[in-house]
């Protein structure tokens, strides 16, 4: 062991103690606050003396309650601040930190060591910086430059200097295990050992390799929007994660967990990447699915199809033209237009509404509340109309009400009351005249009183669906523009897209069975919107979509409009956009309209981490022009494509692969196929692999092990070794980037199986 071994080691002891110390101090601090906490709560009523015989006697109760209110509320915050500290310095305990500067500050003889880790520790007199958490300012110079002139940025303004030298550690437990001087090696010697490594059921941080164009997405901060477009494994999910964590740390004051938002693409990766912001001492950000939020809006009026549903069917149908047209103009920015000036056309004509209806009688039809909305001068904004004809609705209800208080039916039903119920009515209404709790005996109650209860009772649903604007007839507006040609061509300005019969007839027979197509969905619910007004959410200020290249130019617009406020991180991949109404589009320039191109920011990321060489000099042969992407520099085997005979061939072949990438120490071993139909044939031929599961749209968890599962349903997660199930299925170009997704899971070892002739994508020119 050499002297500077020794040496660092001997720092690593000193900072240990540090912790140590630290986190007794810290133990004593949560356990005293917990019990002051438990001493409030358990003494809170007998701290505050509650009087309200006089109005200073109530005033004094108020000011005690609110000042025990208060002391709880400061013990409690103390005690979660100990602990989380308490969190953090235990992670600290196994890895102190990872990294280390030599920094000269222009204008200063000393050089300072800076040393970095998940969380910045001060010297046990308060006074000096142990260890700079990875995200202070001056830790960025240990992502961005090599030996040399190098600068950071300050809330003060640009700092100077020189960095001169680097050094990595690798430290566990709070053992050096070994140290590296990066301007002596050559190559990420930590790099390497990280990536070369198994994975589990979580993704995790990476701050101690953070590369620098990494670093410009974790501190980017300027402009509303920035798009990450970056090849398969280039980091784009781990550099969202450690931003989400950066922005937590910089906005501490302002900012929390709950005002961040990752849309991601389904449960299962949800779960894959939960553990990231804990593991760096952070709370983690809530997280949804769009299909989420779809359901969520719109499930009680249709059934909405999954857009793994949607990809499933195009996948194992034999003729998807029209539905593929469909998709295509439904997603499309003309389809968007189409649904603004709808919205603007529907100001003049074409609102349609539904019948006012009450034990099967008609209160007002539709072409009576038509022509009231259609009454009011034009020159009235769309939401007032809409406004004034709810309050007329309300009234027209109001008066059919009167006029029910006598009809036959209301004494028919007080007679079918029971008695509990006519109990109910009576007290309620002996309160609503003022007798209390003892005096409610002495009230008669006048039998027409009960008849005005029980009317306004029946009624009480049908008012309450009118102030929710439900007497708009939404699903006949959106048909409308199925089943009206005019009137879209008349907003489309063009000619109609290909297939227009048939698209309208699968949109309307749908509509008619009060189901959603997936690319109707967001449509839809764009059009509700705009005629029924935006419901925004002004508390969230960070939105990260990931896999952006499944959104649709519609879902964006929506999102932007639905959070007002937020600033946008959109991380894709254009070789993997696997829905149909992405083929051909290879970039974000639709997004330069969303918040105006001063607004946005795009970074590139060419350089792939996750599988070894070979594997990506193989995948990126599967896209065009895949030679831009810059594999990382670590060995290993080459990737196999066997093509066997027939499917009894391909089931002995795969697990006897399988046993053996087993008996080679992987961990975590899929076996990728293209739909959940092939998963689920596969799977039941290959049952007698021990402890082999199938992984479905539904399932809520990562599992690791051997898994069976299809390809669009792997995105975003990796696995040490990936058994194409059979290469031969990708034939048509429309699944040529599900075919690259699936290969890109890869991060040790691919092997590719074919029955018959492999998928022409291999076959190189
Ligand atoms: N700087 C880094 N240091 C260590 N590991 C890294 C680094 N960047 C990426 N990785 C690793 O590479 C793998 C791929 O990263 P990630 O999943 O973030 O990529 P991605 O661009 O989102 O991939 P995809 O688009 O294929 O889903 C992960 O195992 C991640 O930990």
């Amino acid at each position: 062991m050499n002297l500077l071994f020794q040496q660092q080691q001997k720092h690593v002891n000193g900072v240990m103690k540090t912790i140590a110390s630290q986190m007794n101090r810290l133990e004593k601090e949560a356990s005293q606050r917990q019990s002051d906490v438990m001493n409030i709560r358990k003494h809170f009523w007998d701290e505050v003396k509650v009087n309200t015989d006089t109005f200073d006697d109530f005033l004094e109760t108020i000011i005690g309650l609110r000042q025990e209110a208060q002391a709880l509320a400061v013990s409690q915050s103390t005690h979660q601040h100990a602990a989380k500290r308490l969190d953090v310095l235990q992670r600290m305990q196994n890895i102190p930190y990872f990294g280390r500067i030599d920094f000269t500050e222009q204008g200063h003889s000393a050089t300072e060591q800076i040393y970095i880790g998940i969380s910045s520790l001060m010297d046990e007199g308060g006074e000096d910086f142990l260890i700079y958490d990875w995200r202070a300012p001056i830790s960025s110079v240990y992502y961005d430059y090599q030996p040399g002139p190098a600068q950071y940025k300050t809330p003060e303004g640009i700092i100077y200097g020189q960095l001169e030298k680097k050094w990595q550690y690798l430290i566990r437990a709070g053992e050096l295990q070994s140290m590296f001087d990066t301007s002596l090696t050559i190559g990420d010697e930590i790099l390497q050992q990280v990536l070369g490594k198994g994975t589990d059921k979580y993704m995790h941080s990476i701050v101690a390799t953070i590369q620098q164009e990494q670093n410009r997405i974790i501190r980017h901060d300027k402009g509303r929007l920035l798009v990450v477009h970056g090849a398969a494994g280039s980091g784009k999910t781990s550099a969202a994660m450690q931003r989400v964590a950066y922005l937590l740390y910089k906005y501490r004051d302002s900012l929390n967990a709950e005002q961040i938002i990752l849309f991601s693409p389904n449960a299962m990766f949800n779960s894959y990447v939960s553990n990231v912001l804990p593991e760096l001492g952070e709370e983690n950000m809530q997280q949804v699915t769009f299909q989420e939020y779809l359901n969520h809006r719109l499930s009680k009026e249709f059934q909405i199809e999954n857009p793994y549903d949607q990809l499933e069917y195009l996948l194992t149908t034999m003729d998807t033209a029209t539905r593929v047209a469909a998709i295509q103009f439904k997603a499309s920015v003309r389809f968007f237009e189409v649904i603004k000036s709808y919205k603007e056309s529907l100001g003049l004509s074409g609102m349609l509404f539904q019948d006012i209806m009450f034990r099967q009688k008609s209160i007002v039809t539709a072409k009576e509340i038509a022509a009231h909305f259609y009454s009011y001068e034009t020159s009235l904004k769309f939401h007032h109309r809409l406004e004034k004809t709810k309050n007329w609705l309300l009234t027209q209800v109001k008066e059919f009400e009167k006029r029910e208080w006598s009809r036959p039916w209301v004494e028919d039903e007080i007679e079918l009351l029971s008695n509990e119920e006519y109990h109910k009515a009576y007290v309620y209404l002996a309160k609503k005249k003022g007798f209390n709790r003892d005096s409610v005996t002495d009230y008669e109650m006048e039998p027409k009183m009960l008849a005005r209860l029980l009317v306004h009772q029946k009624l009480k649903p049908l008012k309450k669906r009118i102030a929710a604007l439900h007497f708009i007839d939404m699903k006949g507006i959106y048909q409308q523009l199925f089943t009206d040609t005019a009137l879209m061509q008349k907003l489309l300005e063009e000619r109609l897209p290909l297939m227009w019969e048939a698209i309208c007839q699968i949109t309307v027979d749908t509509l008619e069975e009060d189901k959603l197509f997936y690319e109707d969905a967001t449509p839809f619910l764009l059009m509700k919107e705009l005629i029924q007004g935006f419901q925004t959410n002004l508390s969230i200020k960070h939105i990260f979509i990931d896999e952006a290249q499944d959104y649709s130019p519609f879902q964006f617009e929506f999102i932007k409009r639905l959070f007002p406020i937020a600033k946008m991180t959109v991380l894709g991949d254009f070789n993997q956009a696997i829905f149909t109404h992405a083929s051909g589009v290879v970039n974000f320039d639709v997004l330069q309209h969303l918040y105006g191109q001063e607004e946005m920011e795009v970074i590139n990321l060419a350089q792939s981490y996750r599988s070894t060489k070979p594997i990506i000099e193989f995948t990126r042969q599967l896209i065009p022009q895949g030679e831009h992407i810059i594999p990382f520099d670590r060995d290993g085997e080459q990737p196999v494509v066997t093509q066997v005979a027939n499917e009894e061939e391909l089931h002995l072949d795969i697990k006897a692969k399988v046993e053996e990438l087993k008996g080679l120490g992987y961990q975590s071993i899929a076996i990728i196929c293209q739909s959940a139909a092939e998963s689920k044939h596969a799977y039941e031929a290959l049952t007698a692999i021990e402890d082999i599961i199938l992984l479905k749209n539904s399932s809520p968890k990562y599992e690791q092990g051997v898994v069976v599962i299809p390809a669009y349903l792997a995105k975003g997660i990796e696995f040490e070794a990936v058994i194409i199930y059979n290469a031969s299925v990708y034939r048509d170009e429309s699944v040529r980037r599900l075919f690259y997704t699936a290969c890109t899971r890869a991060m040790h070892c691919l092997q590719l199986y074919s029955v018959g002739q492999p998928s022409s994508f291999l076959q190189k020119e």
